[in-house]
C-alpha cells in the first residue's frame, strides 16, 4: 500500500501547441485537455495502474469535480475540507517535446486545514510500505510542516518519501538529524539548492550528482534518488551508487516524469528488489512518462526497463 498526501493539488491544463511557443504571438493548439492532478495524487494514478494499492490524501472539498474525476479513475481518495479552491496549473508543449509550465500557488491555508489533513494522513499511515509526502505547500503553511509531518510519520514506524522543492525541501534539510526521510527525490536543482553545487553539473555528470547526493545519505537520509531529466537518474545509498541512462525517448511532455519515476523506484522496493533494479524502474518510469502527453502517467505496458542501460558508480570522495 502506498499512501501519498498532495497538500497543494492541482487540476494540471495542458495547451498541446501547433508551432513552436512565440512571447507576444497569437498561437493556435492542437488539442487543450485537463487532468486532476498534483506529485501525490500522480503517484497514486501510477499505483493504480500497476494494480498497487494506494490512498490519496488531499485537500479537496468531497463535490470538487477534482475528486469525482479520481473517484472515476479508481483512486481512492481521502479529501479533507479545504480552504478553498484546488487551483490550475497550465502546461504548454511544443511539437519538440519542449515543455513550460506556470504553476499557481493555490488557496491559502488555515492552521485547522492543516491539522485536518496531517490527522487524516497519520489515520492512514499505519501499515503502508510507503508514505509519500510530495509537491508545494500552498500558501500559508509553515515551510517547516513536511519536517513535522515526517518526524509524526516516524513514529508510525513507517518508510517516508519526500519530493518537494524551494522553502520546504530548504526547512527539511535542516531537520535531517531528527526527520530524516527514508527517501528523497530531488531533481538536479533541488539537489543543488541543498548541496550548493551547480545544478547543470549536476545534471550533466553523474558523478557530480552521486557526490551530492551522498552528502544527505551521510546526514541520514537513506536513499537519494537523483532525477537528472534526460540524463536519467543517480541512486546512493550508504551502501553505494548506480546511474541508471533512460532508452532514447522522443519526448512530448515532461510533467509527471518525476512523479513517475518515483513510483518506479517505490514499486521495486515494495517488490522488494534491490537497489539497482528499483532505479531501474524508476528510469522505465520517468522515460515512459516523458513519451506521453500532459500529466499522463504510464502503466506499465508503456515500460521498456531492459532498454534501461544501469552502471554502478564509484563511491565519491568525501565533501
Ligand atoms: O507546484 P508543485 O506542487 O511543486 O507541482 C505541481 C505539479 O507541477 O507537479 C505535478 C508534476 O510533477 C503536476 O501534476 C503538478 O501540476
Amino acid at each position: 500500500m502506498i499512501v501519498t498526501l498532495t497538500p497543494n493539488p492541482s487540476i494540471d491544463r495542458t495547451i498541446a501547441l501547433a508551432s513552436p511557443l512565440e512571447r507576444g504571438a497569437v498561437l493556435r493548439a492542437v488539442s487543450v485537455t485537463s487532468q486532476s492532478a498534483g506529485k501525490g495524487v500522480n503517484i497514486s494514478r501510477a499505483a493504480v495502474a500497476a494494480g498497487v494499492p494506494t490512498i490519496a490524501v488531499m485537500p479537496a472539498a468531497q463535490d470538487d469535480p477534482y475528486v469525482h474525476e479520481l473517484l472515476r479513475d479508481g483512486i481512492d481518495c481521502r479529501p479533507e475540507p479545504p480552504a478553498g479552491a484546488v487551483r490550475m496549473n497550465v502546461t504548454l508543449t511544443e511539437p519538440d517535446g519542449t515543455t513550460t509550465k506556470i504553476n499557481s500557488p493555490g488557496a491559502t491555508v488555515t492552521a485547522a486545514s492543516l491539522d485536518r489533513l496531517r490527522a487524516a494522513l497519520h489515520q492512514r499511515a499505519a501499515g503502508a510500505g510507503w508514505v509519500v509526502l510530495a509537491g508545494s505547500l500552498p500558501p500559508g503553511t509553515p515551510p517547516e510542516w513536511y519536517a513535522d509531518v515526517v518526524a509524526d510519520l516516524q513514529q508510525v514506524g513507517v518508510p517516508v518519501a519526500v519530493d518537494t522543492s524551494d522553502a520546504p525541501l530548504i526547512a527539511l534539510a535542516d531537520r535531517l538529524e531528527t526527520a530524516a526521510p527514508d527517501l528523497l527525490k530531488p531533481n538536479a536543482e533541488e539537489l543543488a539548492s541543498l548541496t550548493g553545487g551547480d545544478a547543470e553539473q549536476i545534471e550533466a555528470d553523474p558523478l557530480a550528482a552521486a557526490a551530492a547526493a551522498r552528502v544527505l545519505v551521510h546526514r541520514g537520509v537513506r536513499s537519494v534518488l537523483a532525477t537528472l531529466g534526460a540524463g536519467g537518474a543517480v541512486l546512493v545509498t550508504a551502501d553505494g551508487a548506480w546511474h541508471a541512462t533512460p532508452p532514447p525517448t522522443t519526448v512530448v511532455s515532461t510533467v509527471g516524469a518525476g512523479d513517475s519515476s518515483l513510483f518506479g523506484f517505490l514499486l521495486g522496493s515494495l517488490r522488494e528488489l534491490p537497489p539497482s533494479e528499483c532505479l531501474r524502474l524508476a528510469v522505465a518510469y520517468g522515460s515512459a512518462a516523458a513519451a506521453l502527453p500532459g500529466t499522463t502517467i504510464p502503466t506499465p505496458d508503456h515500460l521498456h526497463p531492459e532498454l534501461v542501460d544501469l552502471a554502478e558508480l564509484p563511491v565519491p570522495a568525501e565533501t
